[in-house]
């Protein structure tokens, strides 16, 4: 095919995987700002998050979905269903599995969601720090055997090794298009989600059991104030008097230590300097009430 050299490229991609695969990491590197949340325990990406790449002759919409997985309760079945939709309406789509793990039930289960699929797939193994080369030949012949995937690529999202081909491959596979943000523009969530996130991810690094996946943020207020202030007032809901417990700590050292350092992100990601006030509150059971999820901002249309 020949290079249209004068043209613009412009369109999304899904990146689709089992939890922990390092979707957000990759992001991140792509992107080189922090945007999705990190954690070491799983299920942490409950929303799409969405990014915006633009370079010279190209813009890339990334679409991080939620981790993929057979679903518990309504709010499992509602990210499954948000993910697979998401799938049809890209350029391509991101496989992301890890290269220390042969394919399991969970890929498996997410390959069989591919079946219908007439978007891309590509293979992306991540984490190839953590392998010998030569291990990475039969892995890719044990994932070419479940599914004709468009392209395979290898990379490290941690070390950043192979990321910048990934790039190129992506932007291969979109048509000429439009610049649908402007350049500046990173992320079009609403900055309410990405400051709920960073709250989130230091209740997940701090909090153990139980506590991490029954929680959710909202974030109730963003005053503008003179001088670069911004002042922030968020909730924490808890499920339980306990858990509501755990989330204060002894003298309120453990929301103390949250508070302060989700201040310190989100200073860094805004510029600003932040007064935030955190509050915790309980919401019994909330994950199996539509009406509450509703509220709390988890359906999207
Ligand atoms: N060694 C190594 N670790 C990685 C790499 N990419 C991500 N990780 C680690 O894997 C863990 C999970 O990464 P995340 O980016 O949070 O994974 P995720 O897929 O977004 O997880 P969910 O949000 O739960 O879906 C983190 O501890 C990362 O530091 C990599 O290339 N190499």
């Amino acid at each position: 095919m020949e290079k249209e050299i004068d043209s613009f490229k412009s369109g999304f991609a899904a990146l689709v995987g089992r939890t922990n695969v390092g979707k957000s990491t990759l992001l991140n590197r792509m992107i080189g700002r922090k945007i999705a949340i990190m954690s070491e325990k799983v299920q942490t990406t409950r929303n799409r998050i969405l990014c915006v790449l633009t370079g010279k002759e190209y813009q890339i919409i990334f679409l991080d979905t939620p981790g993929i997985h057979k679903p518990k309760h309504k709010l499992g079945e509602r990210l499954v269903q948000v993910a697979l939709n998401t799938l049809n309406e890209v350029d391509i789509v991101l496989f992301l599995v890890e290269a220390n793990q042969r394919p399991g039930p969970g890929d498996n289960y997410l390959i069989r969601q591919f079946a219908d699929l007439s978007t891309p797939v590509a293979l992306v193994i991540n984490k190839i720090d953590l392998v010998k080369r030569e291990e990475l030949l039969p892995l890719i012949e044990s994932y070419s055997r479940l599914y004709s995937f468009s392209e395979i690529i290898p990379v490290s999202a941690l070390s950043g090794e192979n990321t910048g081909h990934l790039l190129e491959v992506t932007i291969s596979y979109l048509p000429a298009g439009p610049k649908y943000y402007p350049d500046d523009m990173v992320t079009d969530r609403p900055e309410e989600f990405i400051l709920a996130e960073l709250i989130r991810e230091k209740v997940l690094s701090h909090t153990e059991q139980e506590v991490p996946h029954s929680v959710a943020v909202v974030i109730e207020e963003i005053q503008e104030r003179p001088n670069n202030v911004m002042a922030i007032r968020a909730v924490i809901y808890a499920e339980r008097e306990t858990q509501k417990g755990i989330l204060i700590g002894k003298g309120g050292q453990m929301l103390k230590k949250i508070g302060s350092q989700a201040r310190a992100d989100m200073e860094k990601l805004l510029g600003s300097k932040i007064y935030l006030e955190i509050r915790v509150k309980t919401k019994p059971d909330w994950r199996n009430k539509e009406a509450q999820l509703k509220n709390l901002g988890y359906y999207e249309t």
